[in-house]
Order: C-alpha cells, then sequence, then structure tokens
C-alpha cells in the first residue's frame, strides 16, 4: 500500500521514496509551482496510479521520480539509493540501471527491428546482450512473432507493447509509464493493463501509471491522487466507479480551494 507524509529516510524495502519534492518551471516573478512538497513511499512490487485534474503536475511528479527532469527541491530515492543531487552523467547512468518508462507515444526508434529496439536500453547500460532474455521478454508481451518488424509495421496496441518489453528487459526497480493506453484503442488499452499488472502480480516489477482513465487506474492496487501539485489522497484497491466519484470530488475541492484563494 502506499504512504505518503513523514517520509524522512529511505530503506531498501522500498523502491520509490520522494521526500519533500517540489519542481518549479519559469524565472522568480513568474514561476509556476508544479510540485508543492511531495512525500511518498511505495513497496516493492505494488501498482500504482497517479491521477488527478488537468496541470495537478502528474507528469512532473513521473519525469521527476524517473529522473527524466531535476526537482527544484526535495529527494528521490530508487531502491534506498539517492537519485538526486548527483551530475547529469551519474542520473543517466542511474535511470539505465534502474528505471524503465513507457511513453504515450510509444517513442520507438523507427529504423530499428522490435528486436533490436528491445537490445537497445541493455547496450545503452553496457549490459551483455542476452538475446535469448530479449526474445523472452518479447514473447511475454504476446510478439515473439514480430521479432524482425520495423514499428511502422505494427499496430499501436503492439508498438506499445514492444515499449512495454523495452522498459521490462533491463528488469528495472521502477517502471514510469505516462498515460500509456492515451493513443490506444480500448480492446489494445486492455492488453497493455493487463501486461503491466502481469509484470507486477507474476514478476514482482514495480508500475507507477500516470492516467486520465479510471478504468485504466482500476488495473492498479491503489491510486494516488494530485491535486495542485500536492498529494491529496488515496484510494487502495480501486475500482471504476470508486475513482470516477473521486475525481468528480478532487475537481469540486480545487475549485472552492481557488475561490478561496482568489485564483
Ligand atoms: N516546461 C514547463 N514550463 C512551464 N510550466 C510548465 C512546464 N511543464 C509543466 N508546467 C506547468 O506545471 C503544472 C503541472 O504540469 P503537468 O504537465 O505536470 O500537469 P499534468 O497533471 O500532467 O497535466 P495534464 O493532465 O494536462 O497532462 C502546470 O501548471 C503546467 O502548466
Amino acid at each position: 500500500m502506499a504512504r505518503h507524509g513523514n517520509a524522512n529516510s529511505a530503506t531498501t524495502d522500498e523502491a520509490l521514496r520522494l521526500v519533500s519534492v517540489r519542481k518549479m518551471y519559469g524565472s522568480a516573478g513568474n514561476s509556476v509551482t508544479a510540485l508543492d512538497g511531495v512525500s511518498l513511499a511505495l513497496p516493492p512490487g505494488t501498482f500504482t496510479a497517479v491521477m488527478g485534474p488537468s496541470g495537478s503536475g502528474k507528469s512532473t511528479l513521473l519525469q521527476c521520480a524517473a529522473g527524466l527532469d531535476q526537482p527544484t527541491g526535495g529527494q528521490v530515492f530508487v531502491d534506498g539509493a539517492e537519485m538526486t543531487g548527483g551530475s547529469e552523467t551519474a542520473l543517466t547512468k542511474f535511470r539505465r540501471d534502474r528505471i524503465g518508462f513507457i511513453f504515450q507515444q510509444f517513442n520507438l526508434l523507427p529504423t530499428l527491428t522490435v528486436l533490436q529496439n528491445v537490445t537497445l536500453p541493455l547496450r545503452l547500460a553496457g549490459r551483455r546482450i542476452d538475446r535469448k532474455h530479449c526474445i523472452t521478454t518479447l514473447q511475454r508481451v504476446g510478439l515473439g512473432d514480430r521479432l524482425h518488424h520495423r514499428p511502422a509495421e505494427l499496430s499501436g496496441g503492439q508498438q506499445q507493447r514492444v515499449a512495454i518489453a523495452r522498459a521490462l528487459v533491463t528488469n528495472p526497480k521502477v517502471v514510469f509509464a505516462d498515460e500509456p493506453t492515451g493513443a490506444l484503442d480500448t480492446r489494445s488499452a486492455r492488453d497493455v493493463l493487463t501486461l503491466l499488472a502481469e509484470a507486477v502480480h507474476l514478476y514482482g516489477q514495480t508500475v507507477v501509471m500516470v492516467t486520465h482513465d479510471p478504468i485504466a487506474a482500476s488495473y492498479a492496487d491503489s491510486v494516488l491522487f494530485l491535486a495542485d501539485g500536492q498529494i491529496v489522497g488515496h484510494l487502495p484497491r480501486p475500482t471504476p466507479e470508486t475513482v470516477a466519484e473521486r475525481m468528480t470530488h478532487l475537481g469540486d475541492q480545487a475549485d472552492r480551494r481557488r475561490v478561496i484563494a482568489g485564483v
């Protein structure tokens, strides 16, 4: 179960810990606070969805937690090791060793085959290429018969499954997914969500997924709700109905806060 607040020190039984993470964009006088002191801790082998109104900071949270962007303040720990505070080179190495990322638009390299796309993270991390393991990972996502195709020869759902295999092949400590079903039809979305849930429940992966969709969120073990850059709620064992209801109230609460603040 996700815990948030009072997150002061990291222990290795946590896949991910954020301590008072802040992110400001822009310069003084013209700055936007995208994350306003976010603290959370996620145990390994959990599937967490992050939801919230547009502009609440979901993508920023994912980017900062995944080391794709640097927080303005606070700390991020992955598997007990601090990610924040090092050089850009150290951050890149940290990310390649410990993190997987799945994007809404797949982000596969168009000139590489499916198999080459999946071996790429191992090459970049300077690891031995275990071709058999790469093929097994592609078989796991149902693409064992598409190894030598190019991304353009695949459907959107198949491309996202390649992206899942690419994210899993390095056996990362945490996989982050930003709207992984946002560009997919209902059936492909269901396949992708089932694969993510299997990665967690059969293989012990830790997955953090941003989504707008209550049905997608219901595949997770729990949902964290963000509003105005802060965690404002936590829902274990979500269903599409309970998630949709919380989202409606979140919108009301955010409106009330803005009225009170006069913005
Ligand atoms: N590069 C940037 N420069 C300036 N402001 C930014 C930048 N990226 C995000 N923001 C601002 O930070 C806040 C949070 O943005 P973010 O994209 O994280 O929200 P989100 O919850 O993911 O939104 P959406 O659901 O619409 O994708 C917003 O007010 C946004 O305008």
